[in-house]
């Protein structure tokens, strides 16, 4: 894949070695016993999922079995009634005309078998897409709503990842089970007619099933340790895919020519998943040679027992007859059985997986008290505030005490990594607070530093997550306010452009328009704490000018905060402060700190020194 004058092949990804919390692969912890048990469990669980989404399908879900069921013992039952006249003397009229009774429930038995089937498969096809989109609403549902400081929790992302696993399962979940309880049925109904035939020949047909249906649990095993071992891989090729192949980084890849080596990258990530599954490949082998063998074994001591029992007559012809089609029956559904009890519990563990996510996610759900903060707050007090990371040995805010009064507007500075993003998420509640944070976030706007662009029509990209009114006039002020009319005016559609160059009728705006948009987000909210991290680094002078012209001129209403590199925007601010590894250290007016001979005076100089 690399150009030949490259001799030196590049460093493949990094291998991840994930040894957190929750690096435990629930396999090694648990017996075979253990596992077959989780069966029922997982059934169980099944059938309730189900049951909320539509009780009547579930209703006839259940009874199809039963129906299955009933059908092949009368179907066995007539089997043995034409056998008798069949095998028996006289002509061949005769001994058809005596058994068409028995041959005719026979094929209504067997009809009803095929609608019980057909109805069993329209039932599911009513559950299976309403439940794959509620466990995916509630997996995408239970990321978002989780605190924010759990994204940078142990194994978040391959957990979810995992879990995502246990969506995709639900596809076929209910079909399995819907199989393997028919399965089962018919299995009990031909097994207690052959019981009743001859009680050797159920315990020889069980030992024949058995091997077959260890082989596939173990093979279910062996494919989720691959699939539990391939998690991390699988994960970051996601993300590196992703970033890869969206057109908004198109530039950058290939003006940076780093195809090759993002090429390069996912074909190791897969190689690498490929190895762990070729590595698998001859144990899955071995599984089901051995387990062949035994299955043959058994079922070959099955045929020679009724050969005996028929040679030696303790059974008649007719009996015999009929124990094959039994014997055959019992085969077919213990085989089954087995396979769709096998999927039940492949599905179990993904399943499990899932759960365990949106439980976990469920426990980091936002809980911190019911306090309410009221509309225009007056003044926000922060007493020697503390924040560390996870993971990180010092704290990225480390003993901050501020004021922050309605009216004012305070300007946050320092070096790249000193802080004052992380302040802001403090202030807004993202990370911290006994209160409601949803009342919190009522209040708030804010311009993060990297903002989303969100594909949806221009009048959304404003009024996301307040979409307060039909009235497109406040998203028209919304729009002005950080002149961006003439260019959504310029649009195929404007307010109803939708902004997705990915996808047909779609526009693309600059990211300086993106950025004014973000700012028009914000203010369309009329917040009472304005938040803006670096809200002009991509505009042009006019733009960036007109923002701080529309922060001056709303600051009366709201406690405004914003962080800058371009110290010539703080003059705006009525309080300006440092920060340097997360403690404030400077603080005053422009005029003061531009004279104070501080870090500001510092970094001002150097950003005139060209
Ligand atoms: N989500 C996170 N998880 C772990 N550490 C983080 C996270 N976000 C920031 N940090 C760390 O916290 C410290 C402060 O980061 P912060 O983003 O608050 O700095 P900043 O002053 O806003 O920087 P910049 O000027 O580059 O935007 C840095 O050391 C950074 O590595």
């Amino acid at each position: 894949m690399f150009q030949q004058d490259e001799l030196v092949p590049p460093p493949p990804p990094a291998e991840i070695q994930y040894t957190g919390e929750y690096s435990v692969d629930p396999l090694g912890e648990a017996s075979f016993r253990k596992l077959c048990g989780q069966v029922p469990r997982v059934l169980h669980r099944i059938v309730a999922m189900s049951w909320r989404i539509d009780r009547r399908a579930v209703l006839l879900l259940l009874a199809c079995p039963v129906v299955t069921g009933a059908a092949a013992a009368v179907l066995l039952a007539a089997t043995a009634g034409a056998m008798r006249p069949l095998l028996g003397a006289g002509s061949v009229a005769d001994r058809l005309y005596e058994a068409l009774p028995a041959l005719v429930v026979a094929s209504a038995a067997a009809a009803l078998t095929r609608v019980a089937a057909a109805v069993a498969t329209y039932a599911e096809r009513l559950i299976t897409p309403r439940l794959t989109t509620e466990a995916d609403t509630a997996l995408v549902a239970a990321v978002c709503r989780v605190e924010a400081s759990a994204y940078a929790m142990d194994g978040f992302s391959d957990r979810q990842e995992a879990a995502e696993m246990g969506v995709i399962r639900t596809h076929v979940m209910v079909s399995d089970a819907q199989r393997f309880l028919s399965a089962l049925v018919r299995m009990v109904t031909a097994a207690g007619a052959l019981s009743v035939l001859n009680p050797l020949l159920l315990p020889l047909l069980l030992l024949a099933v058995l091997p077959a249906g260890v082989g596939a649990v173990l093979t279910a095993r062996v494919d989720y340790e691959i699939h539990y071992a391939n998690i991390a891989d699988r994960n970051v090729r996601g993300m590196m895919r992703w970033w890869s192949t969206n057109p908004k980084y198109g530039d950058e890849v290939r003006a940076n020519s780093m195809t090759d080596y993002l090429l390069f990258w996912h074909r190791s990530l897969s190689d690498r998943c490929d190895r762990r599954n070729l590595a698998a490949a001859p144990r899955t082998l071995r599984i089901s040679l051995v387990s062949s063998v035994a299955a043959g074994a058994f079922l070959l001591a099955t045929w020679g027992a009724l050969a005996w029992l028929a040679a030696t007559g303790q059974i008649g012809v007719a009996l015999a007859a009929t124990a094959v089609v039994a014997v055959q029956t019992t085969l077919a559904a213990l085989s089954q059985v087995i396979l769709n009890g096998a999927a039940l519990f492949h599905t179990s563990l993904y399943l499990t997986d899932m759960q365990a996510f949106l439980d976990d996610a469920e426990a980091h759900a936002p809980k911190r008290g019911n306090s309410a903060i009221d509309r225009d707050t007056e003044e926000i007090r922060l007493e020697e505030v503390v924040y560390q990371y996870p993971g990180k040995d010092t704290p990225a805010v480390n003993g901050v005490s501020l004021n922050l009064r309605r009216g004012e507007i305070l300007a946050i500075v320092g070096v790249n990594g000193s802080g004052k993003s992380t302040l802001t998420r403090l202030i807004t509640g993202i990370y911290l607070a006994d209160t409601d944070p949803a009342t919190i976030w009522r209040q708030t706007g804010l311009v993060p530093q990297i903002f989303a662009q969100w594909p949806l029509r221009v009048r959304e990209n404003v009024t996301l997550g307040q979409p307060r009114t039909h009235d497109d006039a406040p998203v028209w002020d919304a729009v002005d306010a950080v002149g961006m009319r003439e260019a959504v005016e310029d649009l195929p559609a404007g307010l109803d452009t939708l902004l997705a160059r990915e996808i047909f009728g779609g526009a693309e705006l600059s990211g300086g328009q993106w950025q004014r948009l973000a700012c028009s987000r914000a203010l369309y909210r009329r917040p009472g704490l304005l938040i803006l991290d670096e809200p002009t680094s991509q505009m042009d002078p006019r733009g960036e000018h007109q923002i701080f012209e529309q922060i001056k001129a709303i600051a009366a209403d709201r406690i405004t905060i914003v962080i800058t590199h371009r110290l010539e925007n703080t003059k705006i601010a009525d309080h300006i402060v440092v920060m340097e590894h997360g403690r404030i250290t400077e603080q005053g007016r422009y005029d003061d700190l531009v004279h104070a001979g501080g870090t500001f005076a510092e970094l001002l100089a150097l950003s005139q020194d060209r």
